[in-house]
């Protein structure tokens, strides 16, 4: 969460020349709820299984780049089907830079908590074995500016 997934991708479909879809923006559209009032009133299972639909959905689609939202992962069945179906990249940034790029942004409900760096901190030790378990490849982001992290991305191609 905060580590660039919606900025990266966009811009790298660009790069690509290839479709882009973003999973939570395409749950706000085909719901007509934002994100923070579908947690409200459905509670974090149900968003969970909007974004286990949309990514069912989502992963049938050739040549789109697509960003999920930070928990898709937390599914094996959606585990599989990412891998299955697609060329999954894990950007990683530490937790202390996600708390940075997250602290002013109130759109994440499971970041409005006390401290949201220690809820960062706590997804990352959950998480980060199930996107390595998911990754084709494992990109840090680093300080890098998001087209930094393009550039990178691409690189291996580039260079064939
Ligand atoms: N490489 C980067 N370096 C610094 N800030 C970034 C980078 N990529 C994205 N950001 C910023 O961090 C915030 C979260 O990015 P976002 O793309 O929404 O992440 P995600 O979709 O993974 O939650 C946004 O404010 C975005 O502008
Ligand atoms: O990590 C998570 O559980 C979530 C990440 C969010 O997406 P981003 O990773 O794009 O912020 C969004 O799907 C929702 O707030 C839950
Ligand atoms: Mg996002």
């Amino acid at each position: 969460m905060g580590v660039g997934k919606t900025t990266v991708g966009r811009q790298l479909a660009r790069a690509l020349n290839r479709p882009f879809q973003d999973a939570d923006r395409a749950i706000e559209e085909r719901t007509g709820a934002s994100i923070p009032w579908i947690f409200d009133i459905e509670g974090e299972e149900g968003f969970r299984s909007r974004e286990r639909g949309i990514l069912d959905e989502l992963t049938r689609e050739p040549e789109l780049v697509l960003a999920t939202g930070g928990g898709a992962v937390l599914d094996p069945d959606t585990r599989r089907k990412l891998a299955e179906r697609g060329y999954v990249i894990y950007l990683y940034a530490p937790a202390g830079h996600l708390y940075e790029r997250t602290r002013y942004d109130r759109n994440r409900p499971l970041l409005q908590t006390e401290d949201p760096r220690a809820r960062l901190e706590a997804l990352m030790a959950e998480r980060d074995p199930l996107y390595r378990e998911t990754a084709h490849r494992v990109v840090e982001t680093g300080n890098r500016p998001a087209r930094a992290v393009v550039r990178e991305i691409i690189r291996p191609w580039r260079e064939e």
